[in-house]
Parts: structure tokens; C-alpha cells; sequence
């Protein structure tokens, strides 16, 4: 199956204007599965509690879900995206995976990074594996994660262990180093990974963060599939075949997941 990452530079609080910018990227893209990025079109860096309540949407009536859905609907894709989440009075920094029938599940980030823990609340929702569909109806189970979850192997690890072969993974970098800890949790973890990651500038009045593009794949041995620039609109692809993950054995004595010692895993 066709699996792929959409990078480009969102403008901050346009959500019509994002949303049409990346129809047009999408333009012509066939794919099972397309991940965006994180807060892929609000922004990331809010300047006010005032502007993120001025884009905050509930799940799944508000108009970026909506938007997924439709395009899924009209292309028989899954997508995973990330969006700022109201629920009632609290604020979540969080993903959806839908598909043509609508509404697969939702993600609420659990770790928040630097100022998201001025405006969100932590995630409560935990790490969640959902069964979707390819385009051929094929079955595979897809994980999601966003950014910052990547720091803490315990992210992709509970993931894998409920089983996913896919892990999602909408990003909005800031530091160097993403990119050369994926293929490891992909390896470690004998999963396929899909980052997908904003590039260019944002400030919240005070500060100006950098983001770092590079979005990328990585198979269950660890290898890059396709990677994007730190800088450009683009939508990688890579076909992958997902039940390839759940093949964890390494020798003939040895399976990564069996041979896990949790009784020695203990503080
Ligand atoms: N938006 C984020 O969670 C950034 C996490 C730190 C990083 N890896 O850039």
C-alpha cells in the first residue's frame, strides 16, 4: 500500500486558506494512508489563549475533521492529522484518523512540549491502535503519536504492543534530532513510522521557533524510505506492506516482542 506524508508551512489561525493549500498539494496524490502534520492547519505557536480559542474545534463536527472526512470520502483514503481539540472548557493538542465512512478515533497529545502546556491539557485518552482498511481492503493496524511523544520510547513502544503496524506520526519540530531517532523507534520497535512535519516560522510576539522540515518513513529494519528537505512543500510517498511488522522474529531463537523480560523491567 501507498503510504504517504504531506509537508508544507501552514499560515498562522488561516484554516480556510491551509486547507485550500493543501487540496492543491494533495492534488492528483494517490495514497492509503496520508498523515499530516501536527496542528496542521491552525498553527502551532499561539500568542494567546484568545487565538487558540479562535480556532479550537470540536471533534468530529468542527470543519478541519470535516474537511478530512470529505477528502477521504471523495478518495477512499485513511488520513491522520492533527488539530487543536475543544472539548467543553479544556483545550487538547490533538490528532484524528479518518476514513471514507468518517471518524476512525482521536489522539490527544500526552506529552506536551515547551509552551502546549500553557494552553492544552495533557492528553487522557492514551496511546491507541485503530484497525483501517487500504484502498483494497486490506486490514493493517495503524498507531498515532504526535511530535513530541517520540522523546519517550514508551510512546511507539505501547503502541507496537497493542499491536500496531503502522505508527502516524504528526509532527511540528523544532530540534534536530527527530529525524535520527525515528528509524530507531521503527527498528526497535519493528514498525513502519510516518512523520510528517511542518517547515518555516512562527512567533507568539516574544519568540520566533524554526521548524525543521525533514519529514520521513522508516520500515521495520530501521531504513529511511523517503525523506523531504528541511524546507519546501512536500508529499512523500512510499509503499510499504504493513503486516511485513508483524513478522518480529530476528532468529530462529530469538522474537523481539517474546522476548521481552517485563519482570526484569522494573524500577
Ligand atoms: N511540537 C513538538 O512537540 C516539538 C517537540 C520537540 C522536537 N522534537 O522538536
Amino acid at each position: 500500500m501507498q503510504v504517504a506524508y504531506v509537508q508544507y508551512n501552514p499560515a498562522y489561525l488561516q484554516i480556510t486558506q491551509n486547507l485550500k493549500q493543501v487540496e492543491a498539494l494533495l492534488e492528483g496524490i494517490e495514497a492509503d494512508l496520508i498523515v499530516l502534520p501536527e496542528l496542521f492547519a491552525s498553527g502551532y505557536f499561539f500568542r494567546s489563549h484568545e487565538d487558540l480559542v479562535a480556532v479550537a474545534e470540536p471533534i468530529p463536527e468542527g470543519p478541519t475533521t470535516q474537511w478530512m472526512i470529505e477528502w477521504c470520502r471523495k478518495t477512499g483514503t485513511v488520513m491522520v492529522g492533527g488539530l487543536p481539540e475543544r472539548d467543553g472548557d479544556r483545550f487538547y493538542n490533538s490528532a484524528v484518523a479518518v476514513g471514507p465512512e468518517g471518524l476512525i478515533g482521536r489522539y490527544r497529545k500526552v506529552h506536551l512540549f515547551y509552551e502546549e502546556k500553557l494552553h492544552f491539557s495533557p492528553g487522557n485518552l492514551g496511546f491507541q491502535v485503530f484497525e483501517v482498511a487500504d484502498r483494497n481492503g486490506q486490514l493493517y493496524r495503524l498507531g498515532v503519536m504526535i511530535c513530541f511523544d517520540w522523546y519517550f520510547p514508551e510512546a511507539a513502544r505501547t503502541l507496537a504492543l497493542q499491536g500496531a503496524d503502522v505508527i502516524a506520526h504528526p509532527s511540528n519540530l523544532v530540534r534536530p534530532d527527530c529525524p535520527r531517532a525515528m528509524p530507531i523507534r521503527a527498528l526497535e520497535n519493528h514498525v513502519f513510522t510516518i512523520t510528517a512535519n511542518r517547515y518555516g516560522v512562527e512567533s507568539n510576539g516574544r519568540e520566533t521557533l524554526r521548524f525543521i522540515g525533514r519529514s520521513l518513513i522508516c520500515d521495520p529494519a530501521g531504513r529511511v524510505l523517503q525523506e523531504a528537505p528541511p524546507e519546501g512543500d512536500q508529499v512523500g510517498i512510499a509503499e510499504i506492506t504493513p503486516r511485513e511488522a508483524r513478522n518480529r522474529r530476528i532468529t530462529p531463537h530469538n522474537d523481539l516482542f517474546e522476548d521481552r523480560r517485563p519482570d526484569c523491567y522494573r524500577l
